[in-house]
Protein backbone atom coordinates (compact mmCIF):
# COMPACT_ATOMS: atom_id res chain seq x y z
CA UNK A 1 0.00 0.00 0.00
CA UNK A 2 1.31 3.09 -1.12
CA UNK A 3 2.59 5.47 2.12
CA UNK A 4 1.37 8.86 1.62
CA UNK A 5 2.56 12.48 2.86
CA UNK A 6 -0.36 13.88 3.64
CA UNK A 7 -0.21 17.45 3.89
CA UNK A 8 -2.62 19.34 6.80
CA UNK A 9 -4.62 21.83 4.87
CA UNK A 10 -5.09 24.26 7.84
CA UNK A 11 -6.63 27.25 6.58
CA UNK A 12 -9.45 29.55 7.52
CA UNK A 13 -11.18 29.91 4.31
CA UNK A 14 -11.57 27.66 1.58
CA UNK A 15 -9.81 30.40 -1.04
CA UNK A 16 -6.52 30.60 0.90
CA UNK A 17 -6.90 26.60 1.30
CA UNK A 18 -7.18 26.37 -2.75
CA UNK A 19 -4.64 28.95 -3.74
CA UNK A 20 -2.39 27.13 -1.11
CA UNK A 21 -3.38 24.21 -3.28
CA UNK A 22 -3.10 25.00 -6.89
CA UNK A 23 0.62 25.59 -6.31
CA UNK A 24 0.58 21.51 -6.39
CA UNK A 25 0.45 20.17 -10.07
CA UNK A 26 -2.51 18.08 -10.30
CA UNK A 27 -0.09 15.26 -11.65
CA UNK A 28 1.30 14.74 -7.80
CA UNK A 29 -1.90 13.95 -7.01
CA UNK A 30 -0.97 15.07 -3.34
CA UNK A 31 -3.35 13.50 -0.19
CA UNK A 32 -4.43 16.57 1.61
CA UNK A 33 -5.88 16.53 5.33
CA UNK A 34 -9.25 18.78 5.65
CA UNK A 35 -9.40 19.17 9.50
CA UNK A 36 -12.03 21.29 11.90
CA UNK A 37 -11.10 24.44 10.49
CA UNK A 38 -11.41 24.51 7.10
CA UNK A 39 -14.56 22.08 7.30
CA UNK A 40 -16.81 24.14 9.50
CA UNK A 41 -15.49 27.04 7.31
CA UNK A 42 -16.20 25.19 3.77
CA UNK A 43 -18.46 22.59 4.43
CA UNK A 44 -18.59 19.53 2.28
CA UNK A 45 -17.67 21.66 -0.48
CA UNK A 46 -13.86 22.15 -0.19
CA UNK A 47 -14.05 18.01 -0.13
CA UNK A 48 -15.35 18.18 -3.83
CA UNK A 49 -12.96 20.80 -4.59
CA UNK A 50 -10.55 19.33 -3.68
CA UNK A 51 -11.33 16.33 -5.14
CA UNK A 52 -12.26 17.80 -8.68
CA UNK A 53 -8.51 18.45 -8.48
CA UNK A 54 -7.46 15.14 -8.85
CA UNK A 55 -6.29 15.01 -4.73
CA UNK A 56 -7.25 12.43 -2.46
CA UNK A 57 -8.78 13.92 0.69
CA UNK A 58 -8.50 12.99 4.73
CA UNK A 59 -11.44 14.26 6.36
CA UNK A 60 -9.74 14.60 10.13
CA UNK A 61 -13.16 15.48 12.00
CA UNK A 62 -12.20 13.38 15.20
CA UNK A 63 -15.44 12.19 15.82
CA UNK A 64 -16.19 11.95 19.84
CA UNK A 65 -20.05 11.60 20.85
CA UNK A 66 -22.53 8.74 21.48
CA UNK A 67 -22.69 6.01 19.77
CA UNK A 68 -25.49 6.82 17.77
CA UNK A 69 -24.81 10.46 16.88
CA UNK A 70 -21.34 8.87 16.04
CA UNK A 71 -22.66 6.04 13.37
CA UNK A 72 -25.10 8.86 12.17
CA UNK A 73 -22.33 11.35 11.37
CA UNK A 74 -19.92 8.90 9.40
CA UNK A 75 -23.09 7.68 7.48
CA UNK A 76 -22.26 11.21 6.30
CA UNK A 77 -19.47 11.65 6.17
CA UNK A 78 -19.09 7.78 3.86
CA UNK A 79 -20.89 9.50 1.07
CA UNK A 80 -18.31 11.99 0.88
CA UNK A 81 -15.87 9.67 -1.21
CA UNK A 82 -12.85 10.80 1.10
CA UNK A 83 -9.91 8.06 1.31
CA UNK A 84 -9.08 8.41 5.56
CA UNK A 85 -11.13 10.22 8.44
CA UNK A 86 -10.62 10.19 12.34
CA UNK A 87 -13.06 9.46 15.56
CA UNK A 88 -11.50 9.39 19.06
CA UNK A 89 -10.58 6.39 20.64
CA UNK A 90 -11.35 7.40 23.83
CA UNK A 91 -15.10 7.09 23.24
CA UNK A 92 -14.82 3.24 23.54
CA UNK A 93 -15.98 -0.13 22.12
CA UNK A 94 -19.09 0.52 21.27
CA UNK A 95 -18.61 4.01 19.69
CA UNK A 96 -15.91 3.02 18.20
CA UNK A 97 -18.04 0.11 16.49
CA UNK A 98 -21.00 2.48 15.65
CA UNK A 99 -18.71 4.68 13.74
CA UNK A 100 -17.20 1.75 11.45
CA UNK A 101 -20.99 0.60 10.77
CA UNK A 102 -21.71 3.98 10.03
CA UNK A 103 -19.03 4.63 7.73
CA UNK A 104 -19.56 1.86 6.22
CA UNK A 105 -23.35 2.14 5.45
CA UNK A 106 -22.94 5.38 4.29
CA UNK A 107 -20.56 4.51 1.36
CA UNK A 108 -22.66 1.50 0.56
CA UNK A 109 -25.32 3.83 -0.35
CA UNK A 110 -23.48 5.74 -2.72
CA UNK A 111 -21.69 2.73 -4.06
CA UNK A 112 -18.29 4.05 -3.15
CA UNK A 113 -14.83 2.15 -1.07
CA UNK A 114 -15.57 2.66 2.86
CA UNK A 115 -12.81 5.24 4.12
CA UNK A 116 -10.18 3.76 6.17
CA UNK A 117 -11.52 4.91 9.64
CA UNK A 118 -8.38 6.10 12.18
CA UNK A 119 -8.81 6.07 15.97
CA UNK A 120 -7.11 8.85 17.63
CA UNK A 121 -4.63 7.84 20.42
CA UNK A 122 -3.13 10.30 22.28
CA UNK A 123 -2.78 13.35 20.59
CA UNK A 124 0.95 14.45 19.46
CA UNK A 125 0.63 17.38 21.58
CA UNK A 126 -0.23 15.42 24.51
CA UNK A 127 2.97 14.49 27.04
CA UNK A 128 3.49 12.21 30.00
CA UNK A 129 2.09 15.48 32.38
CA UNK A 130 -0.79 16.24 30.61
CA UNK A 131 -1.64 12.19 30.47
CA UNK A 132 -1.17 11.49 34.52
CA UNK A 133 -2.46 15.06 36.05
CA UNK A 134 -4.70 16.42 33.21
CA UNK A 135 -6.40 13.07 31.78
CA UNK A 136 -5.84 11.30 34.93
CA UNK A 137 -3.98 8.62 33.02
CA UNK A 138 -1.75 6.56 34.60
CA UNK A 139 1.33 5.08 33.17
CA UNK A 140 3.23 5.89 30.14
CA UNK A 141 2.23 7.63 26.98
CA UNK A 142 3.45 4.75 25.03
CA UNK A 143 1.32 2.33 27.22
CA UNK A 144 -1.88 4.30 26.72
CA UNK A 145 -1.30 4.70 22.77
CA UNK A 146 -0.99 0.90 22.65
CA UNK A 147 -3.94 0.36 24.44
CA UNK A 148 -5.89 2.65 22.78
CA UNK A 149 -4.61 1.01 19.22
CA UNK A 150 -5.59 -2.44 20.73
CA UNK A 151 -9.20 -1.15 21.15
CA UNK A 152 -9.61 0.48 18.03
CA UNK A 153 -8.40 -2.84 16.19
CA UNK A 154 -10.95 -5.15 18.23
CA UNK A 155 -13.54 -2.40 16.81
CA UNK A 156 -12.89 -2.79 13.11
CA UNK A 157 -10.83 0.43 13.03
CA UNK A 158 -8.19 0.54 10.47
CA UNK A 159 -5.35 1.87 11.75
CA UNK A 160 -4.95 5.04 14.83
CA UNK A 161 -3.37 8.53 14.39
CA UNK A 162 -0.62 8.41 16.74
CA UNK A 163 3.37 10.01 17.16
CA UNK A 164 6.12 8.07 14.96
CA UNK A 165 7.94 7.35 18.55
CA UNK A 166 5.24 4.69 19.19
CA UNK A 167 4.30 3.05 15.50
CA UNK A 168 6.60 0.19 16.22
CA UNK A 169 4.96 -0.49 19.50
CA UNK A 170 1.79 -0.41 17.96
CA UNK A 171 2.78 -2.97 15.33
CA UNK A 172 4.47 -5.70 17.40
CA UNK A 173 1.79 -5.69 19.44
CA UNK A 174 -0.79 -5.44 17.69
CA UNK A 175 0.10 -6.67 13.87
CA UNK A 176 1.81 -4.95 11.09
CA UNK A 177 -1.31 -4.75 9.01
CA UNK A 178 -2.63 -2.51 11.42
CA UNK A 179 -2.04 1.74 9.95
CA UNK A 180 -0.18 3.70 12.11
CA UNK A 181 -0.31 7.05 10.14
CA UNK A 182 1.60 10.13 12.03
CA UNK A 183 1.38 13.37 12.53
CA UNK A 184 4.10 15.38 14.64
CA UNK A 185 6.07 14.95 11.97
CA UNK A 186 8.84 18.11 11.49
CA UNK A 187 12.37 18.43 9.68
CA UNK A 188 15.34 18.45 11.68
CA UNK A 189 15.29 22.35 11.05
CA UNK A 190 11.34 23.31 11.95
CA UNK A 191 10.27 24.15 15.46
CA UNK A 192 8.41 21.69 17.20
CA UNK A 193 5.65 24.42 17.70
CA UNK A 194 2.78 22.81 19.80
CA UNK A 195 3.69 19.29 19.78
CA UNK A 196 5.25 17.73 21.94
CA UNK A 197 5.86 13.66 20.72
CA UNK A 198 7.69 14.81 17.00
CA UNK A 199 10.31 12.90 14.78
CA UNK A 200 11.87 13.55 11.48
CA UNK A 201 10.67 12.30 7.94
CA UNK A 202 13.78 9.88 8.22
CA UNK A 203 13.60 8.65 11.57
CA UNK A 204 9.05 7.98 11.00
CA UNK A 205 10.25 5.76 7.85
CA UNK A 206 12.61 3.44 10.46
CA UNK A 207 10.01 2.98 12.60
CA UNK A 208 7.90 1.95 10.77
CA UNK A 209 5.13 4.81 10.15
CA UNK A 210 2.43 3.84 7.39
CA UNK A 211 1.82 7.64 6.47
CA UNK A 212 2.82 11.15 7.69
CA UNK A 213 0.94 13.93 8.19
CA UNK A 214 2.56 17.23 7.99
CA UNK A 215 0.78 20.68 8.29
CA UNK A 216 3.06 23.55 9.18
CA UNK A 217 6.25 22.99 8.22
CA UNK A 218 4.79 22.81 4.49
CA UNK A 219 1.94 25.77 4.60
CA UNK A 220 4.45 28.24 6.22
CA UNK A 221 7.26 27.29 4.23
CA UNK A 222 8.98 29.86 1.99
CA UNK A 223 8.51 27.60 -1.17
CA UNK A 224 5.74 24.65 0.03
CA UNK A 225 6.11 22.37 -2.92
CA UNK A 226 9.71 21.88 -2.37
CA UNK A 227 9.23 21.67 1.19
CA UNK A 228 7.01 19.07 0.33
CA UNK A 229 9.15 17.20 -2.29
CA UNK A 230 11.96 17.38 0.10
CA UNK A 231 10.08 15.27 2.95
CA UNK A 232 8.64 13.17 0.36
CA UNK A 233 12.17 12.17 -0.53
CA UNK A 234 13.35 11.46 2.90
CA UNK A 235 10.29 10.07 3.63
CA UNK A 236 10.90 7.65 0.85
CA UNK A 237 14.73 7.19 0.43
CA UNK A 238 14.40 5.33 3.84
O1 LIG B 1 -2.54 13.59 17.33
C1 LIG B 1 -2.74 14.39 16.39
C2 LIG B 1 -3.86 14.33 15.59
C3 LIG B 1 -4.00 15.22 14.56
N1 LIG B 1 -3.07 16.17 14.33
C4 LIG B 1 -3.28 17.08 13.18
O2 LIG B 1 -2.17 16.98 12.27
C5 LIG B 1 -1.82 18.25 11.79
C6 LIG B 1 -0.40 18.54 12.19
O3 LIG B 1 -0.06 19.85 11.80
P1 LIG B 1 1.41 20.46 12.03
O4 LIG B 1 1.26 21.87 11.54
O5 LIG B 1 2.36 19.63 11.19
O6 LIG B 1 1.73 20.39 13.48
C7 LIG B 1 -2.84 19.25 12.34
O7 LIG B 1 -3.85 19.41 11.38
C8 LIG B 1 -3.41 18.55 13.56
O8 LIG B 1 -4.77 18.87 13.77
C9 LIG B 1 -1.98 16.25 15.13
O9 LIG B 1 -1.10 17.13 14.95
N2 LIG B 1 -1.83 15.35 16.13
Amino acid sequence: MKRPVIIALDFPTAEQALTFLDQFPAALHVTVKIGMELFYAAGPAIVKAVQDRGHAVFLDLKLHDIPNTVEAGMRVIGQLGVTYTTVHAAGGHVMLAAAKRGLVAGAASQGLPAPKLLAITQLTSTNQTILNEDQQIAGTVQQSVVHYADLAKRSGCDGVICSAQEVAAIHSAVGSDFLGITPGIRPASAQADDQQRVMTPVAAAKAGSNGLVVGRPITRASAPVNAYQQIVQEWSGQ
